[in-house]
Parts: C-alpha cells; structure tokens; sequence
C-alpha cells in the first residue's frame, strides 16, 4: 500500500499549468426535453483537491459531473478544462453485469489494454492485490469500489471523478474507502471530483463542498456548508452536527482480514470491549458485536465516525 508515485517535480510551464484548474465551469447550464436540469453551476476542481458535490436525489450532481467531464456538452455557460486532461471516471452505474464471468484483472484492462505490472500496482494501492484473479461477481460491495478505483486510477489521472464511491458498502467500509482515496491524491497530486449524499462522511475529506439542487445552493468548506441556512434546509438542522463525528479519538487499527491492531502493536481477532469505539456511543438496536452500527474504517489507517443515521429530512431550497 506503499507504491504510490511520487507527485513528480513540475517544471516551470507545467507549474504554470499546474496552477491553472483542472477543470472550471462557468454558469453552465444542461437542458433536456424542455427543461433545465442544471443551472448556474459554478465551481473548478484544482490539482491535489477534493471537490464533493452533495445533493439530493435528482438534483443534478451526475450531470454536473458529466459537463465537468465533456460527456455533456453545456447548452448555457462555459466548461474549461487543461489541454490534455487525463480523467479517470467511476460512473455511479456500471454496465457490467456483474453476475457474467469476469476477473477484477479483465474488469481492469476492459476499455484498454494496461500492462499487467501497472494492474498490480493498482490493485496494490486500493488494497486488494490477491483478488487480481478473483471473480468480480464474488467481490463484497467494498471490493468492488476498490476494483473500480484501481480500475480508474490505473491510467494516472489527473482528474479522478468518482460518482458515488461508497455505493454497496456498509459505514465502516465507507470511511476506509474515503481514506483511500483522500490518500491517492495526497500521494499523486491529481484532483478529484467526488459525488455523494452521504456528506457527513465525506465532509471532512473534503477541501470544497458544492451544495445542489438544480443549482448551486451554497458552497464551501465543509465547516462553513455544514453550517449555513440552505444546506441546513436540504438536508434538515441536524445534519450540522454531523461534522462531530470526526474528532473521535481512537485507539485501535482495523486491520483488512477484520482483525484488529491495538495501540500496544497486539493484534486480536476482535475489538476489546474498553476500545475507543465502544466507550459511550450508542450502538442503537443492534447487536453490539455489529460493527455495521456506526462507522469505523476498516483499512491500513484508521478513522471512527458515529451517528450516521440520514437526517431524514430532504426539502428543496
Ligand atoms: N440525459 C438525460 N435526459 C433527461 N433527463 C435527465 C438526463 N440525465 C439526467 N436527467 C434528469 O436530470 C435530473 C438530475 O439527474 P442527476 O442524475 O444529475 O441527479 P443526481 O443528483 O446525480 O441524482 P442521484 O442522487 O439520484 O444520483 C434528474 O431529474 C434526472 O432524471
């Protein structure tokens, strides 16, 4: 999980390019069928930034994504991006049937030919080498985004886009995940345009919150989003707390065969009942064995969350 490349030294021109957004739009707007489906939709995703876009559903973040990306031409407004981007894309739905026949590797090389060194390395980096041969109708929903990652990361991008990360994963995995990939543009410079509901998770990954719904309703850090009146509106007023949930401390690593690393460097199959997730959180109706319950990332690092219940409340502003 080491393998990343090194952002490499910019000479001056591609300094100066480096300094330019990967991509800008301006005012752009998408009509279909005779009505706007997105409008005004302002924002720019720079190299080694995470931009998130939040929304409800229907509130255009797969399409501002795809006018970011050139798959949607803009009928209003401008979109800019650096000569000879290179995008990697995780679409939030795949047309591969998942119940065919297919290894992660062929998942890999489907749209083009990749040496087999430059898939391991991939795989390598999401942290699943040994499932290069697995049946990708075998993987968990974890695995799956993991292989689409390394799928699309593959091909060193310079802008990643990744539409729903976390679909098909359970709390803990979803902070892992996020990790992750907080961790390949740390490691390889490259910016990333994320899309998610879930924004109490993703939040605090985040540089820039783009706020939805059919237009740009606010934006910001994810501390000052969280805390203005139209994001409070969409997503309901307890969702500001949600934030909170970051600052947990803890003492133990999830490790990702599901055992457990503890601060002394012990390694067990299960938490201990004293560990920092159990002491005075809330594990709601379920069995307190379920780690599903509340969020705590299963991977090489290690981050908690509690509370992720959906605010529920869901009103266009
Ligand atoms: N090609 C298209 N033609 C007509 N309408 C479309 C097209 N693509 C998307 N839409 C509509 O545009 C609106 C925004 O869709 P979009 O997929 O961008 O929303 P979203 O915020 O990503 O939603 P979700 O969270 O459900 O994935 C929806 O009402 C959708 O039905």
């Amino acid at each position: 999980m080491n393998s990343f490349t090194p952002v490499d030294r910019l000479s001056g021109a591609a300094s100066r390019a480096a300094a330019k957004p990967l991509v800008r739009l301006d005012n752009a707007g998408l009509r279909r069928d005779g009505r706007w489906l997105v409008r005004g939709i302002e924002f720019q995703v720079a190299r080694g930034e995470i931009v998130t876009l939040i929304g409800p559903n229907g509130s255009g973040k797969s399409t501002s994504a795809k006018l970011a990306i050139g798959v949607h031409k803009p009928d209003e407004g401008r979109v800019e991006r650096l000569d000879g981007l290179r995008v990697g894309y995780v679409p939030q739905k795949l047309s591969v049937d998942r119940t065919m026949p297919l290894t992660v590797r062929r998942l890999m090389t489907l749209t083009g030919r990749l040496p087999a060194a430059v898939v391991d390395d991939a795989l390598e980096q999401v942290g699943i080498p040994h499932l290069a041969g697995a049946q990708v109708h075998n993987l968990s929903g974890g695995e799956f985004q993991r292989a689409m990652l390394a799928r699309a990361i593959a091909r060193r991008p310079d802008l990643l886009v990744l539409d729903e990360p976390v679909q098909g994963v359970d709390f803990a995995g979803e902070l892992a995940i996020y990790e992750l990939i907080t961790r390949i543009r740390s490691a390889t410079g490259c910016g990333i345009l994320l899309i998610s509901h879930d924004l109490h998770v993703v939040m605090a990954q985040t540089d820039t919150v783009i706020c939805l719904n059919g237009h740009v309703c606010c934006r910001g850090t994810p501390q000052t989003v969280s805390q203005s009146a139209e994001y409070q509106r969409l997503f309901g007023a307890g969702a500001a707390g949600k934030l909170a949930v970051y600052n947990h401390n803890h003492d133990h690593t999830h490790l990702p065969d599901g055992r457990v690393r503890h601060a002394d460097g012990s390694v067990t199959e299960h938490c201990h009942p004293d560990d920092g997730h159990h002491q005075g959180h809330d594990h709601g109706a379920r069995d307190p064995g379920d780690h599903a319950g509340h969020a705590h990332a299963h991977g090489e690092e290690h981050a908690h969350g509690h509370g992720h219940e959906a605010s529920g409340e869901h009103r266009h502003v």
